[in-house]
């Protein structure tokens, strides 16, 4: 297998056979069996608490588009929740499918939603960069939010506006004075489980939070991002058509819910 990607000869099947931690356990994501979630009456609420001003640009990165923040000082950070002190956003970016009736990440109850936006944060308590709390079992946190199929999402057309700005893979634009906050549903109430990153290298670092209430997003906003290319420019052109990891084996893992 050459790069990872998501296609027949290079997608979530074979990803094992460079990264063994595939099989691991704690793997994600994962369709969530609400019967089986365990309400825990200790868990409080999250807290997000960012600064539009830490915004910096909207990434193409060949697997999906990110909008990046500096996170060389705690300006926007995530606390409450599952977490341990004070988790330093880094970037959000987004999972879709080739149509509609799939796309996001996590299920729930076997039912997948049109897309699932990953709002990615650090441990800057214990530890001093991304990448070093990226190899620890408590290093990472991240909120996901489901997209389902329904009105135009205003707050989500800041992005989608921008995507034809960087459509080749490598692309960058400036993307400052944004709040992701304007991105989550009016309930904050969340299901958690500790889970790795959905992508290569899949590390199993990941404290997963994942909303339990949907953001809409109109069918014409998630077509731009299938017009994505995961080549770069000159490269044959290839549509970034679907960047989702199916649901992964629980392997006795325990979900909560506040
Ligand atoms: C992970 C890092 C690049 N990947 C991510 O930042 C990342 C963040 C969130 C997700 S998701 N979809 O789970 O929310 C997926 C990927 C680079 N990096 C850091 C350490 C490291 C070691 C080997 C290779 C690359 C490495
Ligand atoms: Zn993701």
């Amino acid at each position: 297998m050459l790069h990872w990607g998501y296609d027949e000869h290079n997608g979530p099947a074979r990803w094992k056979e460079v990264f063994p931690v595939a099989n691991g356990d704690r793997q994600s994501p994962i369709d969530i069996q609400t019967e089986e979630t365990k309400y825990d009456p200790a868990l409080p609420p999250i807290s997000p608490n960012y600064d539009p001003t830490s915004a910096k640009v909207i990434l193409n990165n060949g697997h999906s588009t990110s909008v990046e923040f500096d996170d060389t000082e705690n300006k926007s950070v995530l606390r409450g929740g599952p977490l341990s002190g004070s988790y330093r956003l880094r970037q959000i970016h987004f999972h879709w499918g080739a149509s509609d009736d799939i796309g996001s990440e996590h299920a729930v109850d076997g039912k997948k939603y049109a897309a699932e936006l990953h709002v990615v944060h650090w441990n800057s308590d214990k530890y001093s960069t991304f990448v070093e709390a990226a190899r620890q079992r408590d290093g990472l946190a991240v909120m996901a939010v489901f997209l389902k199929i329904g009105e135009c999402n205003s707050q989500l057309k800041k992005i989608t506006d921008r995507l034809d700005a960087i459509r080749a893979k490598g692309k960058q634009a400036l993307f400052t004075n944004f709040d992701p906050s304007c991105l989550l549903p009016h309930s904050l109430d969340y299901w958690t489980y500790l889970g790795s990153l959905t992508v290569p290298p899949l590390l199993e670092s990941v404290i997963w939070i994942i909303l339990r209430e949907p953001i809409s997003v109109s069918s014409e906003q998630l077509a731009k991002f299938r017009s994505l290319l995961c080549t770069a420019e000159g490269e044959g052109a290839c549509c970034m058509l679907r960047n989702y990891r199916p649901p992964q084996p629980l392997k006795g893992r325990e979900v909560r819910r506040n």
